[in-house]
């Protein structure tokens, strides 16, 4: 297994805080949507153990998951009274704080160490007793059912996934998940579905698959797609150590390899390394889509072959 310690480091120019001379972290940052009980926690579970990061103390961690839960605006005591009857929306937009959200991703993407506090779903609140420390990592995964909804928040991810699971066995999850682990009764997880969850998720969530790079159907039972994700991060990893931090993601998913002087050199002026991880990646792309279980949204630049 890859020691992801060695990953990257990134010089930020003056300010924020950070020195000149300053040496820091800049991890590579993967949104992970998907409707209620998908799987997108399921998901990145198994993205870590395969990174082999799941059992390691968490201060020691380089790749951690962040949930978009932990952002949940406060809310009024009417808002929490209706809550408590299950009469709040939790899954409209205006639930969320968007700016926390936005300006937590920020200084993660500086390399600062960041506090989240955990969601406590029986009280509907944040629950700043269990804070989870976000120490400079190499990949950060950020989990919600609306993390590209906020367009500001969905330019920051350097990777954008999108777990599709059928509304029926997200219904199948919840309802027990829900009563056994968020306090509800079957009649609350029902009238809440049918209420808000449901229709938000068509208005709101669904729509923004088409922001995704990649879309994993049957989420984390989806084995094949989870490899290639790994090992496309592992690729993506081992480039920027190669090449420095100029290694950016964006660049990576989307050069054009048929464009004249296409390609981005490393310091030694070479870009095979490069150039060789996307045909294979691509390629692997191309196979999986033929077996229909992983594809890509349209990106024509995206070097298929
Ligand atoms: N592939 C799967 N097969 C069976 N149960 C699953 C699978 N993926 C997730 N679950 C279960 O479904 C529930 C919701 O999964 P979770 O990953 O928490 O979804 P999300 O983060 O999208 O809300 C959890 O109880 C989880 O254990
Ligand atoms: O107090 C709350 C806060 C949120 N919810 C529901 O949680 C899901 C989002 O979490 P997933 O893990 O992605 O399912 C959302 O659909 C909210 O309805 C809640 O019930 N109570």
């Amino acid at each position: 297994m890859q020691d992801l310690r060695n990953a990257d480091t990134l010089r930020l120019p003056n300010g924020d805080g950070a020195a000149a001379n300053d040496e820091v972290k800049s991890p590579f940052l993967i949104g992970v949507a998907g409707g209620t009980a998908s799987g997108k926690s399921t998901v990145c579970k198994k993205i870590m153990e395969q990174l082999g990061q799941a059992e390691m103390d968490h201060t020691q961690r380089q790749v951690v998951s962040i949930s978009q839960d932990s952002f949940y605006r406060e809310l009024t005591p009417a808002e929490k009274a209706k809550a408590q009857k299950g009469l709040f929306n939790f899954d409209h937009p205006d639930a969320f704080n968007e700016e926390l959200m936005y300006s937590t991703l920020q200084n993660i993407l500086k390399g600062h160490k960041v506090e989240i506090p955990s969601y406590d779903y029986r009280t509907n609140s944040l629950d700043f007793e269990n804070v989870l420390v976000i120490y400079p990592a190499d990949v950060v995964l950020f989990e919600g059912i609306l993390v590209f909804y906020f367009p500001k928040i969905r330019e920051l991810f350097h990777m954008k996934l999108f777990v599709d699971t059928d509304s029926d066995t997200r219904l199948a999850r919840r309802v027990p998940r829900d009563i056994n682990e968020r306090g509800r009764d079957l009649d609350a997880v029902l009238t809440q579905y049918m209420t808000f969850v449901k229709p938000a998720f068509e208005e709101f969530c669904s729509p923004t698959k088409k922001f995704a790079d990649v879309i994993i159907p049957r989420g984390a039972d989806n084995t094949v797609a989870i490899d290639l994700i790994v090992q496309h991060i592992r690729d993506f990893l081992n480039n920027r150590s190669r090449h420095g931090s100029t290694g950016n993601m964006a660049l990576y998913m989307n050069l054009d390899l048929n464009a004249t002087g296409a390609g981005f050199a490393g310091p030694d002026g070479s870009n095979l390394g490069t150039y060789n991880a996307i045909r294979r990646f691509s390629t692997i792309c191309k196979e999986l889509n033929m077996q229909g279980n992983y594809f890509f949204e349209t990106n024509k630049n995206l070097p298929y072959h």
